[in-house]
């Protein structure tokens, strides 16, 4: 019996790196099959002559791309075509978090933007690091690639922003790498979005499709203001324990943003979540109403 990681999956084949490094290919069997289990890329299985026997529990699960056990995201942000977005960021930012994945950021296109430009994304920049996000750019690969060589990491962020091309900086080879499985095959009709691992030094790196726009899954709004990191250095002072940031009188949040301790942007783009989390909302309680009727 060996320990390995799905890398890759194609109609029913999946290619593994085995703990030795090596890429073998396997196939499930039968009886995942009945058990509805379906290995996804990203997977900590057991093998045996080429037969998965046993996929380890995952650590989490995320759904475009299909793939788990994800440790860390690069958020890819161009400074540029897309133009900047703190909104967007922030979004990146929030979701990643309720998923318990780490966030890393990278600015593209430095050298497309005007240095003025430039200089007021790095001020912003900057206040994300000292809230301890690390973020890249392309004076610091070497520093990026050690913050990428031990784990699974997922490179996501706007469409256009440079995902692939970052990937092809730090994987001149891919090319060659691609071949496991041919790529044609994954043009099929019907296909769910397929994605593959790429070894990176001792861990994995995979590109995702590019999104427009990014939806809050499984955040409510007493969570959100947890996933801001900045305001809980504040909220311990704020007047009323379940402050929600928002019309609370002696909120310390709201104290901090009028001193400029807290980014304005980052409160501005607060506000604006709850409010979209607000419009979500009546379905719950459409539901939960049933239920109380039910009673
Ligand atoms: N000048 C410059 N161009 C870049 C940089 N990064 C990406 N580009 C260009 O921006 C365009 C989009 O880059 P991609 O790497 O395809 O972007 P992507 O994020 O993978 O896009 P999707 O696959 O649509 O999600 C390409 O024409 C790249 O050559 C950069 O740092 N500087
Ligand atoms: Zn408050």
């Amino acid at each position: 019996m060996e320990i390995g990681k799905i890398i890759k999956s194609n109609s029913g084949f999946y290619d593994v790196k085995t703990q030795t490094g090596q890429i073998v290919r396997t196939r499930a069997r039968g009886n995942f099959r009945q058990q509805k289990i379906k290995p996804l890329v990203g997977d900590i299985i057991e093998f045996e002559q080429d037969y998965i026997l046993k996929i380890k529990p995952r650590k989490n699960e995320i759904i475009r791309p299909l793939i788990a056990n994800v440790d860390q995201a690069l958020i890819v942000m161009s400074a540029v075509q897309p133009t900047f977005s703190n909104n967007l960021l922030d979004r990146f930012l929030v979701n990643l978090q309720a998923q318990k994945i780490k966030p890393l950021i990278y600015l593209s296109k430095t050298d497309l933007t005007p240095p003025t430009d430039l200089a007021i994304i790095h001020q912003q920049l900057f206040y994300y690091e000292r809230f301890g996000y690390q973020v890249f750019d392309q004076q610091q690969m070497s520093e990026l690639k050690i913050a990428l060589s031990q784990f699974e990491t997922v490179v996501t962020g706007q469409t256009g922003t440079g995902k692939s091309t970052l990937i092809n900086r730090l994987l001149p080879n891919l090319k060659l790498k691609t071949d496991a499985i041919s790529d044609s095959l994954h043009r099929g009709k019907h296909t769910t979005r397929l994605v593959t691992l790429y070894p990176f030094q001792d861990g994995l790196i995979a590109d995702t499709p590019g999104f427009s726009s990014l939806k809050f899954q499984g955040i409510t709004k007493e969570l959100l203001p947890q996933l801001f990191v900045d305001f809980q250095y504040f909220q311990p002072f704020c007047k009323y324990r379940s402050c929600l940031h928002l019309n609370e009188p002696d909120c310390a949040v709201k104290q901090a943003v009028h001193e400029q301790k807290i980014l304005a942007s980052r409160y501005d783009n607060y506000c604006q979540f709850q409010e979209e989390l607000a419009q979500i909302r009546p379905v719950y309680q459409k539901i939960s109403n049933k239920k109380e009727g039910k009673r």
